[in-house]
């Protein structure tokens, strides 16, 4: 008998900071043998060209949630990594990590994982972790209770983004995070430094696996069938996706006005923004900006373009956006 692999799973909103994680802890020895899961919900994924995997397996699943929509596609990709690794045709590997989508609901996705015959009998739930960004964790857990529910059912959680606020607000932050789950001792952190086992190893405890475990034969969610025709209950709820796709670089002035009008003008309404563009000082190295609500990031560059993309991409997530009114902004300061 072969040892269970074990499962985590990164959950947390939208921009929290679930793929720097990742990014930082695949380049540590210790998860040397790890197939990485990443669902992202803007209708390009993007994530997996902003994580380093170093040659660990990396599968994408994009353009909906693996807590509803994509819930069979998980357990496919799922069951094809074990049966791959088993015949020699891919790679073997020591754990599993799923990155979900920001407004994820961690329970569907621990009952779909549990309740299938082979994942069931080749994995263990490990730990379920949670991070919240310091900086947004009060409007979030007010206006998302996605966000609330990732809090309850952690088996760890992180503070992200301790670097932008006060000690005194990742205190509230702390207390806010206590009140939902007052049995983890929340964790601050800057852009994912934290050693592996901060996330592994969570064991049968009193967190949200173990809790999840007692409570989940009691629950009945949408049958599986077949992923396509499952509902996503993000977009029913009011969540849009919006993409840009522009065809020309943009001058790197252009493009630091474009986030901050985009900031500025639709603030709390934007969940989310992130894109790789073609900047014109050197378009062989492309820009990645991300935004988070009001909160602008720094402009970055990658090295070169990844090899499986080319083009300029803009992703935009949010409530009652406007295409219109987004193109034409971006036409206005770029020019085109
Ligand atoms: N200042 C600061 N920025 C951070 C930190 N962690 C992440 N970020 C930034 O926050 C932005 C979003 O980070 P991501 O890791 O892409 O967030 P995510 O949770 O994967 O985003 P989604 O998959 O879209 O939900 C990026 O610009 C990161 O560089 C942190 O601790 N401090």
């Amino acid at each position: 008998m072969t040892a269970p692999i074990p499962v985590t799973v990164i959950t947390g909103f939208l921009g929290s900071g679930k793929t720097t994680l990742l990014g930082r802890l695949l380049s540590h020895s210790a998860m040397a043998g790890t197939a990485v899961i990443i669902n992202e919900y803007g209708e390009v994924a993007l994530d997996h060209w902003l994580v380093e995997s170093g040659g660990e397996e990396l599968i994408t699943l994009g353009n909906g949630c693996v807590c509803c929509s994509l819930r069979g596609d998980l357990v496919s990709r799922f069951r094809r990594l074990l049966i791959n690794a088993g015949s020699g045709q891919g790679p073997a590997f020591r754990r599993i990590v799923i990155e979900t989508t920001g407004l994820a609901d961690p329970a569907p996705i621990v009952h779909t994982l549990m309740q299938d015959p082979l994942l069931s009998e080749r994995c263990v739930m490990d730990g379920i972790v949670t991070l919240v960004d310091a900086v947004h964790a009060a409007a979030t857990l007010d206006a998302h209770p996605a966000a609330a529910t990732q809090v309850a059912m952690a088996d760890r959680i992180l503070i992200t983004k301790a670097d932008l606020v006060a000690p005194a607000a990742l205190a509230e932050v702390r207390c806010r995070v206590q009140a939902v789950n007052p049995s983890i001792a929340a964790l601050p952190v800057e852009y994912g430094r934290v050693e592996p086992d901060a996330i592994l190893h969570c064991g049968p405890g009193t967190g949200g696996v173990a809790a999840l475990g007692r409570w989940l034969p009691g629950q009945t969610f949408a049958p599986l069938g077949e992923s396509k025709g499952l509902p996503d209950r993000h977009r029913r709820a009011g969540i849009e996706t919006l993409l840009l796709e522009p065809e020309a670089p943009v001058s790197r002035a252009a493009l630091e006005r474009f986030m901050d009008l985009l900031c500025e003008t639709w603030g709390d309404r934007l969940l989310r923004c992130k894109g790789i563009l073609a900047v014109t000082d050197d378009p062989t190295r492309p820009a990645v900006v991300h935004a988070v609500r009001h909160q602008r990031h720094p402009v970055g560059r990658l090295p070169a373009w990844p090899v499986d993309l080319q083009d300029s991409r803009l992703v935009c997530i949010g409530e009652r956006l406007q295409e219109d009114w987004l193109r034409g902004l971006w036409a206005s300061c770029a020019g085109g």
